[in-house]
């Protein structure tokens, strides 16, 4: 990268940009999809470091910010400061009317005034200095960019900012790499490098290797900011595919016994990069209470569950029970929020696992802890359960047999099928089940039905 192009950067706060945009990021961080501290009012902001990676004399500014947002933890209490976020601020004279959707506002005070800042990910420019910035591993104040020498950055690729709907941000660069720039931001090593690093050193091709990563430094610590990524070129996610092949009638088996395999395969090449665990009583009759009391937060929160509790409980006590009797088993680092949206097919039908940060409302702790590979299974069982339950007609026995086939596919790569430790398995569908009970009042509450008949059936212990 040219010198010019990144100048020295500072992680000392840029008082006068952060004082010029605190009204405008007050309106407009709440409206953004990934700001997950929605429906609490915005009262102020903590810079954590802001970069400067390029100058505003010329037509363009860049800044990299890592802001605290103070919020009170309840509607109506004390406010303090909270979640930390990452925001890249484009400035400029004037926005030309294709980067509209990116605008943040017009500064009226101090050095900046009469200039207009915006979300500079849309811009394909700044995008692009964030690719240069990695390709030559650059060092901005506190921002560290690395990648993998192994792997070839072409210079002059053109960025666009994905537009799904996503808990972070994706800009694609050219059609060969897609950079997810993360949101809310944690200290500590992140399972969405952590993982796929991982499998890339055990050759395991179902997850795309990182080609390049950025880090922070703040104080004595270190953030994962963003991950880059080969890009799968038309590429379909499993819920689309699945949805257009329930909606022509067409048989979904083959691809679920593929999904199965491709999930072995990851775990396998999990189970042998990082370390397993053997679960006895002690640490199953944690794993026990947690489910417990998940299930008893959810139905606070989502009154529907109230009639199912017990009737959920006693799939938690049943592995309980076996726990007891002296029965172990194996946990390893899994997936964690593994669905059907998670897995891409590319068009020469081979699939891929993405996004590996685990259940972003969790703590990473909680997150990076090893655990049983149920858990990645019961995700992707439920998801052929919700793709049954959207389609236009029900749709039940296409996913028993995709459910089957899944199963049996995970079985010929692992050497093990899920089908055969029944109790476990039905205890973490109960858990995920529950999980999106509450997701969906929270995010999507026409689709809570989905769920609570997953719900319904899981707490007479009727089959799935
Ligand atoms: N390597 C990839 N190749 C092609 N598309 C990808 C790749 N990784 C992610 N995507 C696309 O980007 C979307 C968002 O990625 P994801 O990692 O799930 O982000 P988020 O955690 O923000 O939801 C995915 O649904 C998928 O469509
Ligand atoms: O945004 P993420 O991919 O991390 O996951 C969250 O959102 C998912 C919905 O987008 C949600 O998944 C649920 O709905 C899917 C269909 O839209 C379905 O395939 C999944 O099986 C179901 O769990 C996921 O739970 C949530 O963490």
């Amino acid at each position: 990268m040219a010198e010019a192009v990144i100048p020295s950067g500072t992680t000392s706060p840029t008082s006068h940009l952060l004082a010029s945009l605190d009204p405008l990021l007050r309106a407009w961080l709440p409206r953004q999809r990934w700001f997950a501290g929605k429906g609490r009012p915005v009262t102020g902001f903590t810079p954590v470091a802001v970069t400067e990676l390029l100058r505003p004399e010329g037509r363009l500014g860049l800044y990299h910010v890592l802001l605290q947002v103070h919020q009170p933890a309840t509607l109506g209490g004390p406010a303090h400061p909270g979640d930390c976020y990452q925001l890249l601020i484009g400035v400029r004279e004037a926005l030309p009317p294709r980067l509209a959707p990116a605008l943040i506002g017009h500064v009226e005070e101090g050095p900046f005034a009469g200039r207009t800042v915006y979300d500079a990910l849309y811009d394909p420019r700044p995008a692009e200095v964030l690719l240069e910035a990695l390709r030559s591993q650059a060092r901005v104040g506190g921002l560290r960019f690395e990648r993998d020498t192994g792997q070839e950055i072409r210079e002059g690729l053109v960025a666009r900012l994905m537009t799904a709907e996503q808990s972070n941000s994706s800009v694609v660069y050219g059609d060969t790499f897609i950079l997810k720039v993360l949101r809310r931001v944690v200290p500590g090593v992140n399972p969405d490098l952590e993982l796929p690093l991982a499998l890339a050193r055990e050759g395991c091709p179902r997850v795309p290797a990182p080609t390049a990563w950025l880090h922070a430094d703040v104080d004595t610590e270190s953030y994962v900011l963003a991950v880059l990524q080969p890009f799968v070129s038309g590429a379909t996610d499993g819920w689309e595919l699945a949805l257009r092949e329930l909606a022509k009638g067409e048989d979904f088996t083959a691809e679920a016994r593929a999904l199965g395999r491709a999930t072995a395969e990851v775990h396998t090449a999990l189970a042998r990069a990082l370390p397993t665990v053997t679960l006895g009583q002690a640490q199953l009759g944690l794993l026990v209470d947690g489910m417990t009391e998940r299930l008893a937060a959810a139905v606070q929160a989502v009154p529907a569950l109230l009639p199912y509790e017990s009737g959920l409980r006693s799939a938690y006590e049943a592995l309980g029970d076996l726990a007891a009797e002296g029965r172990t088993w194996t946990a390893q680092r899994v997936h964690g929020d593994l669905h059907l949206g998670q897995c891409l097919r590319a068009p020469s039908g081979d699939w891929s696992l993405i996004d590996f940060e685990g259940e972003p409302a969790r703590p990473l702790a909680e997150r990076r802890l090893p655990q049983p590979v149920a858990r990645d299974v019961a995700g992707m069982l439920r998801s052929f359960d919700y793709a049954a339950h959207s389609a236009s007609a029900p749709a039940a026995d296409w996913a028993h047999r995709c459910r089957a086939a899944y199963c049996s596919g995970y079985a010929e790569a692992a050497g093990r099928d899920p089908r055969t430790d029944p109790v476990l398995l039905r205890a973490y569908e109960t858990d995920k089940a529950v999980y999106e009970a509450v997701y969906e009042a929270r995010h999507r509450p026409d689709w809570l039905p989905v769920p609570l008949s997953a719900i319904r059936r899981l707490a007479a212990s009727e089959p799935i």
